[in-house]
């Protein structure tokens, strides 16, 4: 049985597999992490290994610590992936953008595959049908948008996604400084995201899209673009990259 474990800048989210299958998810902030693994640790006996995936500032002690039985696995850039790595600074490539490319390959062979992944940041990535990751684009999150919004101004509120009316659509003209804002952040990421995609679609008329991270069930029902929306993608995509070292060690 694996424990997955993904550290984003917001989140650490964390998976319990028995081999391709998931069997719980379970998500924390990062302040009370060491608690709570412990918890998942202790509800999950059979746990013999566990993959890390961190973009924080932890290191490997940190897992180490939860359980010194436990086998851990930290990807890094030394990682075995399934693609050739184009980006010209390999290793200021961020861990969780790699993950990400090698779950679409692994789940999505033989084809493009435009990775987004709406977090803290939203991230593009891109694998051509040769499996060779070519690169992509780091732009602001929905969070990171409201907060700026915020803090760089002398009078705008601060807002949040949670604010948002669950209607599928955001107005485009906001009749107050509140839905101005929420039109500026919401159907600025939207058409931002949309953009992309058109943009990619010049370049490569035939690949997939897959859309994924806190933020991503919130924009899938906005966007109009066909795309495989999974919040768990990179939770599935270390589970991937486990079963692929393991059985090509
Ligand atoms: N329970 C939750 N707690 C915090 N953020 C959440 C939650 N559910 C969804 N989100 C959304 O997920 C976003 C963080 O997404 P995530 O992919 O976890 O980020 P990262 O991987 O960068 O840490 C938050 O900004 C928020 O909009
Ligand atoms: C861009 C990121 C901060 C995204 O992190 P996240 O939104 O998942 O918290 C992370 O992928 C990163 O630190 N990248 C390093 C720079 C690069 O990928 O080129
Ligand atoms: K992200």
């Amino acid at each position: 049985m694996l424990l997955v474990i993904d550290v984003g800048n917001t989140r650490i989210k964390a998976a319990v597999f028995e081999g391709n299958t998931l069997l719980e998810t379970l998500f924390f902030s990062n302040v009370d992490f060491q608690k709570n693994s412990k918890t998942i640790l202790d509800s999950y006996p059979k746990v013999t290994d566990m993959i890390v995936a961190s973009v924080g500032n932890r290191d490997k002690d940190d897992f180490l610590a939860l359980n010194a039985k436990i086998n851990v696995h930290f990807v890094t850039h030394e990682t075995l992936f399934p693609f050739q790595n184009l980006y010209e600074t390999p290793h200021t490539l961020g861990i969780d953008r790699m993950v990400l490319a090698a779950g679409a390959v692994l789940q999505f062979p033989k084809q493009n595959r435009l990775v987004i992944d709406a977090g803290t940041c939203i991230t593009y990535d891109f694998v051509d049908n040769e499996d060779r990751y070519l690169g992509g684009a780091i732009a602001l999150g929905i969070r990171l948008r409201y907060e700026s919004l915020h803090h760089y101004t002398a009078n705008l509120p601060l807002l949040a996604v949670e604010n948002v009316p669950s209607n599928e659509q955001q107005d485009l003209i906001g009749n107050s400084t509140q839905q101005s804002i929420h039109s500026g952040v919401i159907n600025g990421v939207v058409f931002e995201i949309e953009g992309f995609i058109n943009e990619y679609r010049k370049k490569y008329p035939q690949f997939i899209i897959i859309l994924t991270g806190g933020d991503s069930e919130f924009l899938a029902k906005r966007l109009k673009n066909t795309i495989f929306a999974n919040s768990n993608f990179l939770l599935e995509s270390l589970n991937q990259i486990y079963l692929y070292t393991t059985k090509n060690d």
